[in-house]
This record gives structure tokens, C-alpha cells and sequence, in this order.
């Protein structure tokens, strides 16, 4: 069976350090997989090397049966990976719904330009309709609708999570990629959100999270990918992980 994402012996280093080292792992469609360690371990830097973001020192990495290492993240985007990052990447001073559109633009063929200038053409017309319908639609499925006009600097924190998630889905992706997307959410929130994550998958969506909280992982994933060290040193339902001896020793001493 063909894995949606297959990641083959795939590394990286900064200077001296082994940021990823020799990482073989997958995503089946369809999955929830969760991706944990402790600080350092590599899990950021393994997104970046599926998304496009960092090239790859070592290893391949293949989407949908097609080998996507080399391309630029937004050729990666273009075949339907879609990703948030850690450090929110909203534009302040632009609308929630010219922040989210953002996203539409980039998931269709033609460049910016031609959306923006294309106006005068009927296919432009086309165009700007299937981008307007793409962020409604996405605006929709974060429940942000009743905001589209403000500026996104007005949002606050928590709705300005939902804003990048829209901003991911209004791609239209068929692999999202979330890097903690509950970090600095309160309790409610982040029940909430695992609330929302795990809608998005009842509805076929394929995701992959990195998380510290891990009550939202433990409580949602399916499985559970767990780097060391930029090495993977366990792949396994939640409960295995739970009481794997490797992880307990990776994470001894943390303070999680
Ligand atoms: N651009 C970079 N230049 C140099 N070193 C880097 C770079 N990106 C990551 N690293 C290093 O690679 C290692 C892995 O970092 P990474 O951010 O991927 O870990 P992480 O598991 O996501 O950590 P955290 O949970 O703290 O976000 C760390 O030692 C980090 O300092």
C-alpha cells in the first residue's frame, strides 16, 4: 500500500547539529497522527523539510506517490500540503478575510498578479470568485465569518490561531500539517480546539500535528511519531506511547 506521506531516512544539520537524523516515517490517508518530543527534538525542523520550508541534507520525501524533496513550499502547497506554524504568521494589518484569502491565491494555478489585476477578463472574474468562495468557505469552518472585515491586529490571540487554520484550509489541503497549534490557548480553548481538529478530520482530512499539550495529543491522535533528538525513537498508538520505555527516558527530567 502507497503511504499518503513517506518520509525515507530523511535528515538534516545545522553546522553541528543534527537538527533531523536519518528519520523514516509515514501518514496514511486519512490519519490523525500526532508528532511529540521533548524541546529540540527535531519536530519543527521535520515539518519545514515536508512543507519545503529547509532542504533536506539526506532522504527523500514523497507525496501521494510522487517525490516532493526539492520543491519550493509553494509547490508543495500547490499538490494539497497545507500547514500552520509555531510562531502565528498573520498579517496585522490586512483584513481576516484578505489574510485568509491569502491562502486561496496561493492554492490556484495562476500567481497573485493576475487575481489582483485580472479583474477586466472574464477569467479573472472566475478567478476572483473561486477565491472569494474558498475563503468564505474556509472562514466558515473556523466560525470567523462574523469578523472578515476586522482587522486581523483586532483578533484576539485565540481567534487569531483559527485565522491561520482558515488561512491553511482555505488551500483546500488534503494533508494539513498544525505546528502547536495550542500553544499560548487557555484550558477551554484548547478543548475547543480539540474539538474543531477533530471535526476537521471526521471530515476526511488528512493531519499531522506537533503539541506539547499532551492531553489534546494523547486524546486525539491516532498515533504518535516521537522524536529524540532529531531521531525518531517511537511510532505508536497512545497508549504505547504512553508507557514506551524509550519516550519515558526521552522525556525524563522535562519539564512538560
Ligand atoms: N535554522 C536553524 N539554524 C540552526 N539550528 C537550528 C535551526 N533550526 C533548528 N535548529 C536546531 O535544530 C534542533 C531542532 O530544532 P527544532 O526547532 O526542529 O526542534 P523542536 O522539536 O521543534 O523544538 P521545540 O519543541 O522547542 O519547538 C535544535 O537544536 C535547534 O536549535
Amino acid at each position: 500500500m502507497t503511504h499518503l506521506l513517506e518520509i525515507r531516512n530523511v535528515s538534516r544539520r545545522f553546522g553541528g547539529v543534527q537538527a533531523v537524523g536519518d528519520v523514516t516515517a509515514h501518514v496514511n490517508e486519512g490519519e490523525l497522527v500526532g508528532l511529540i518530543g521533548p524541546n529540540g527534538a527535531g519536530k519543527t525542523t521535520l515539518f519545514n523539510l515536508i512543507s519545503g520550508f529547509t532542504p533536506l541534507s539526506g532522504g527523500t520525501v514523497a507525496f501521494a506517490g510522487r517525490t516532493i524533496s526539492g520543491m519550493t513550499p509553494n509547490q508543495v502547497a500547490r499538490l494539497g500540503i497545507s500547514r500552520t506554524f509555531q510562531n502565528l504568521r498573520v498579517f496585522p494589518n490586512m483584513s481576516v478575510f484578505d489574510n485568509v484569502s491569502v491562502g486561496a491565491v496561493g492554492a490556484l494555478p495562476q500567481g497573485a498578479f493576475g487575481a489582483l489585476f485580472g479583474g477586466l477578463h472574464r477569467r479573472g472574474r472566475d478567478r476572483s470568485a473561486e477565491i472569494s468562495r474558498r475563503t468564505w468557505e474556509a472562514l466558515e469552518a473556523v466560525g470567523l465569518t462574523h469578523v472578515a472585515a476586522e482587522l486581523a491586529a483586532n483578533l484576539p490571540y485565540g481567534q487569531r490561531k483559527y485565522l491561520e487554520i482558515a488561512r491553511a484550509l482555505a488551500m483546500r489541503p488534503r494533508f494539513l500539517i498544525l505546528d502547536e497549534p495550542a500553544a499560548g490557548l487557555n484550558d477551554t480553548e484548547t478543548r475547543d480546539l480539540a474539538a474543531f481538529i477533530k471535526r476537521l478530520h471526521g471530515q476526511g482530512l488528512t493531519i499531522m500535528l506537533v503539541e506539547h499539550d499532551m492531553t489534546l495529543v494523547m486524546g486525539i491522535c491516532q498515533r504518535i511519531l516521537v522524536l529524540a533528538s532529531g531521531r525518531k525513537i517511537a511510532d505508536g498508538t497512545p497508549d504505547a506511547i504512553r508507557t514506551d520505555a524509550a519516550v519515558l527516558e526521552a522525556y525524563l527530567g522535562v519539564d512538560e
